[in-house]
């Protein structure tokens, strides 16, 4: 068996096709929608996807607002920064790249960002509002892996889902959108503490693999026929990214997101939605 390849790299321009006309007929009611970034420090990695993002904005239409700061910069600098972000009216949604430096409290950044503005969908209070199931922009990564599936048509309502990870970006709140009545999911979060991973794998019909551990997912661990996200984002001496799922599983699974090109492209989609989202918002654009 060889796996349906859960393209992400097509899907995210599919997405971006779909944006454009939203953000033209913004443009036509005068509300031009803005993404800020914040990169702190030259880590080339944050780099590379800052940039990506950008070039996302520069295809479909909308401005792009890049701030950046030295990797000396102190917690009041950075603050100062969101503060001008939340105050631009250009800057419709923006994000705060992580990780931050040493010695930085990402939190209090974090809670500083006005969540009507919050492209990431990681504020606090959006966080809480997807605990409440109040309307909010989404995680982009966790939404980018739904959106993933839905495309691909993989049956998610009553499918055992393991996540593997529990960090805040992707492992703590995809979770949350599994379980939604939308999705119907049972969902199963593994993570360093769990005892026995292999056996919770072996049964999965869904796994997504978010643990930052190049190659955790072996075959012998999946069920044949079950689709895989590879969600791991870590790499190798020469850059290369290495996912947390091997390449192999495309010989069980019924569906694998290949990685580059499966879940970072969607992630950026989703990044770009939340955009147009705030900017509809901010118009009075019901949708
Ligand atoms: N505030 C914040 N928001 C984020 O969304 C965020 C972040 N911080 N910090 C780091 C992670 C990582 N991340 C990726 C986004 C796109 C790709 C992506 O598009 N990757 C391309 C390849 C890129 C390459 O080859 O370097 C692909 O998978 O095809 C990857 C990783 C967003 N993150």
């Amino acid at each position: 068996m060889t796996a349906q390849t859960l393209d992400g790299q097509a899907t995210a321009a599919e997405i971006k096709s779909d944006l454009r006309t939203r953000i033209a007929d913004l443009k036509a009611s005068g509300h031009l929608p803005g993404l800020g970034t914040l990169l702190v420090g030259e880590d080339v990695g944050s780099q590379k996807y800052v940039a990506g993002k950008h070039r996302d904005c520069a295809a479909v239409g909308i401005a792009s607002i890049q701030r950046e700061l030295p990797a000396s910069a102190s917690q009041e600098e950075i603050e100062a920064v969101v503060r001008e972000l939340n105050d631009d009216p250009a800057c419709t949604g923006y994000l705060v790249q992580l990780p931050l430096p040493r010695g930085i409290d990402a939190n209090r950044v974090l809670q500083l960002i006005d969540p009507v503005k919050d492209a990431d969908g990681l504020h606090p209070t959006n966080l809480g509002r997807l605990v409440l199931n109040e309307p909010a922009p989404l995680p982009c990564t966790p939404n980018g892996v739904i959106q993933l599936l839905r495309r691909f048509e993989v049956p998610i309502e009553g499918a055992e889902v393991v996540v593997v990870g529990r960090g805040v970006t992707v492992g703590r709140s995809l979770p949350l959108l599994l379980s939604r009545r939308s999705e119907n999911a049972t969902v199963t979060q593994c993570h360093t503490g769990t005892r026995d991973l292999a056996a919770h794998l072996r049964r999965a019909d869904i796994v997504v693999a978010a643990a930052g551990v190049p190659h955790l997912v072996k075959p012998e661990l999946v069920k044949p026929g079950a689709a895989v996200l590879d969600v791991g984002v870590s790499r190798d001496e020469s850059g290369r990214i290495v996912g947390d799922v091997d390449p192999a599983v495309a010989e069980v699974a019924g569906w694998l997101s290949p990685n580059p090109r499966g879940v970072g492209p969607m992630t950026r989609a989703m990044l770009l939605t939340n955009v147009v989202e705030a900017a509809e918002r901010a118009a009075g654009i019901a949708r």
